[in-house]
Order: C-alpha cells, then sequence, then structure tokens
C-alpha cells in the first residue's frame, strides 16, 4: 500500500479542523445573540443563561469525556462525541425560547467537552514527546480560528436565510467532520498508510508510559491525589481567567474604557486573537527549542514556557498606565500571544506526566479546573468592571499567571506521575528486641 510521507502532520490537521468546528459551533450563539434577543424576545440576563448552560456542561464535562476517551479510544471516543456535538449544535434550530436555547447550547457543552482531552490524546498517539508541544500549539490554534470564523459565515447564515439556518449549517459541517474523523483516524500501530520509518520516529520518541500498555488506569481518585496533577491544574486555573477574559471581555472594553465604536470594534477587537494564534503556534516550537538552547529536559522545558508566557502577561497588566486605546490593543495583543504559548504547556504537561490509559481523564480534571476558574472570573468582571474599571482585572490576571509559574516550579515534579504513586516500600521490619 502507498505510504503517505508525514502522516502525522496530516492526523494533526484533521484534529485541528475538529476544533475550528468546536468553537465555530461553540461561538455561534455570541453571533447570533442580537437576532435571537430580537426574534425570541430573550433578554440579555436570559441570554446570559444560556451561554452559562454551556460554560457549565462543558467544565463538568471535561473529566468524564476525558474518562470516556481513554475507555472507548480517541478514534470511537473522538466520534461520538463529535456526531453528539453536530446533532445538538442543529437541534438549536428547533428552540423557540431562551429555555429551549439553554437546553440545546448545555448538550452541545457537554459533548464538545471532548474536544482538548481528544486533541491531547491524539496528539500523544502521534508524536514523539519533542514534537508533542508542536502538536498541541496546532491542534489549540483550532481555538482561535474556530472563534474567527464565525461572526462571517453566522453573519451570512443569518442574512441569507435565518438564524436557524446557522446552527444547522455549523451542525452539518461538524457532522462532516465527525465522519471523516472516522474513515481517518486510526493509531500509529493500526494505520497501514504509515511508513515504517515515521512509525518507529514516532513510537521510539515516546516516553515508556505512552510506548507501554501495562494494563493499568489511575483511577480519577489517584489522579486527584497525585502531586503532578495539581502542580498542572492550579496553574491551569491561574491562566484560564485571562482566555475567558480575553475572548468574552475586550469589544466591551474598548467601547466602555476608549468609546470605540462598533466600526472600530471590528477593526481592532479581533486582533488579539490573531496573536493568541501566533501564540498557539510559536510557543509549541519553544520547548524544543529550549532543549536544544538550555539543555534542559522535557518537563522542565514546558515550565520555562510557562513562565515565558507569565512574565509576558505583565504587559496586559500596564494597560492602565496608558491613555491609548492603541497601546491598549498591542499590549492585549502580546496578552493573547502570551496566554495561548502558556496554556499550550500546560495542556501538554497532562501528556508528559499521565500515561496513555488515563491522558484525557486527567487532562480532563485539568479542564475543569481551569473552567471553573474562568466562570467564576466571568462573575467578578461582571461585577467589577463598571466600578473598578478593567485596568485592575487586567493586572490580576498577569498576578494569577506568575502565581502559576511559581507553582509549577514548586508543586511539578519533573517525572511521570506513576512514579509517585508506587506505594512507598514497606519500613524496614524493627528489630525484635532481644
Ligand atoms: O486557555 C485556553 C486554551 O488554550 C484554549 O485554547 C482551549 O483549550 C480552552 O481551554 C478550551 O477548553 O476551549
Amino acid at each position: 500500500m502507498r505510504k503517505i510521507k508525514g502522516l502525522r502532520w496530516y492526523m494533526i490537521g484533521l484534529v485541528t479542523i475538529g476544533t475550528v468546528l468546536g468553537y465555530l459551533t461553540r461561538n455561534a450563539i455570541a453571533v447570533a445573540a442580537p437576532t435571537l434577543e430580537a426574534q425570541l424576545h430573550i433578554t440579555t440576563q436570559q441570554y446570559s443563561y444560556i451561554v452559562a448552560a454551556y460554560s457549565a456542561c462543558y467544565t463538568v464535562m471535561q473529566p468524564v469525556a476525558g474518562y470516556i476517551l481513554d475507555i472507548l479510544g480517541t478514534k470511537v471516543g473522538y466520534a461520538v462525541f463529535a456526531i453528539m456535538w453536530a446533532i445538538f449544535c442543529a437541534a438549536t434550530a428547533l428552540a423557540n425560547s431562551w429555555g429551549g436555547l439553554a437546553i440545546a447550547r448545555a448538550a452541545v457543552g457537554a459533548a464538545e467537552a471532548a474536544m482538548i482531552p481528544a486533541g491531547l490524546k491524539a496528539s500523544s498517539e502521534w508524536f514523539p514527546a519533542k514534537e508533542r508541544s508542536i502538536a498541541v500549539g496546532y491542534f489549540n490554534v483550532g481555538s482561535s480560528i474556530g472563534a474567527m470564523v464565525a461572526p462571517p459565515l453566522v453573519v451570512w447564515a443569518i442574512v441569507a436565510h435565518s438564524w436557524q439556518m446557522a446552527f444547522i449549517i455549523t451542525g452539518v459541517l461538524s457532522l462532516i467532520w465527525a465522519l471523516c474523523w472516522l474513515v481517518f483516524y486510526k493509531h500509529p500501530r493500526q494505520q497501514k498508510k504509515l511508513s515504517d520509518s515515521e512509525r518507529d520516529y514516532i513510537l521510539s520518541g515516546q516516553e515508556s508510559h505512552h510506548q507501554i500498555d501495562n494494563g493499568k488506569k489511575m483511577s480519577a481518585g489517584q489522579i486527584l491525589r497525585n502531586r503532578q496533577f495539581w502542580g498542572i491544574a492550579l496553574p491551569r486555573f491561574l491562566a484560564e481567567p485571562a482566555w475567558g477574559t480575553f475572548n468574552a471581555w475586550i469589544p466591551l472594553f474598548m467601547f466602555k474604557a476608549y468609546g470605540f465604536n462598533l466600526k472600530e470594534i471590528a477593526m481592532f477587537a479581533w486582533m488579539p486573537m490573531l496573536f493568541a494564534d501566533l501564540g498557539c503556534i510559536v510557543g509549541g516550537y519553544l520547548p524544543p527549542l529550549f532543549q536544544r538552547l538550555f539543555g534542559v529536559n522535557l518537563i522542565v522545558s514546558r515550565k520555562l514556557v510557562v513562565t515565558m508566557g507569565a512574565v509576558l502577561m505583565i504587559a496586559p497588566g500596564t494597560i492602565g498606565l496608558f491613555t491609548s486605546p492603541y497601546v491598549a490593543i498591542a499590549l492585549l495583543c502580546v496578552g493573547g500571544f502570551a496566554h495561548q504559548a502558556l496554556s499550550g504547556a500546560l495542556i501538554t504537561l497532562s501528556s508528559d506526566v499521565f500515561g496513555r490509559n488515563e491522558v484525557a481523564t486527567a487532562n480532563g480534571l485539568t479542564g475543569m479546573a481551569a473552567w471553573t476558574a474562568s466562570t467564576m472570573f466571568a462573575l467578578v468582571v461582571g461585577a467589577l468592571a463598571d466600578t473598578l474599571g478593567f485596568s485592575p482585572l487586567f493586572a490580576a490576571l498577569a498576578v494569577f499567571d506568575l502565581l502559576g509559574a511559581l507553582v509549577i516550579w514548586t508543586v511539578l515534579k519533573n517525572k511521570p506521575a506513576a512514579e509517585l504513586e508506587q506505594t512507598p516500600a514497606a519500613p524496614a521490619a524493627e528489630p525484635v528486641r532481644s
């Protein structure tokens, strides 16, 4: 059978398209919101319930989705969740009240919770450890691309047809991708189109906790009791509010702080997302570069990227020192880059320390911690932005990331979680007292 050269990069491209569609279906509701409020007579508070329904289900379902992915495997597991999110997204068109929309979006959020754990599991299977962060950067960039594609596509569907058509189209696109995933995704060991040399390069470059299936799977309890989990989950808890803030609040910040009109918002508010894309990609290449430059090991190279991102997050933290809106946008661009660079390293670390049978469960648990913080911080922004202003909130994000960097250097050890699992050696028997 003809072999396909560099097949692993096609595989991560397939994963990236899945992340693009996941974010496209996620952001469709935000783009359609003004139309939904007008046509279904929904209040802004009722819209916030619809958004909260998605976030709550996405947050709590990440470890569950991760566990199911570890049990069913990446191919079947991700296909099941993607088909579900496609159907639930299209079913959003049936809603005729805010309650119906909230139920549909809750279902979409629950199904899309598999997106990041599945992306990491696929990266763990198809890449050697030294390229893993690059693979994560590529599939994670789909989150920013999907967020950028949503406005033009959804607005076109609404203007050309109806708001219902926007959800039907994004649902159908997701279903087509899910079927392609089922057809094309296979583990490197089963993929006949993979050359022997590339298969050896991939598998021999992985740590033993990915190469060898010892049949053991750390339980959620064991993961939660392992310090390696907290060495990743706490920095993700501290970092994720930045992502939620950059995604949800920049247009309103530019309007409230600098009086930007819609045209100015359309001209500038997307720029931090573009730099977030750059942060995903560049951030993925930094760990192997740091390993070559500084001779550090894999986990330390990720810690250096997290630290670099945390220091760069000081830039948006200084927004309050300037009056120019253009300086503010530039500082937010640095923040978008910094966040996605450090976030990619944090996502990758779940695979550096947890094995093939629990990597998605562990990543899902860190993602639940991340999104819990993001949801909490969104409520803080909503409560304080009008009184305190946004500048102190951006400064808080910088402090959170610096704290996260401190945690990762002090809590996360440079070894697989399983090595910390071994029950401590039985204490030496007391000498029999004569
Ligand atoms: O911090 C942000 C992440 O890198 C982002 O790209 C996503 O992975 C996000 O966590 C999500 O779960 O959708």
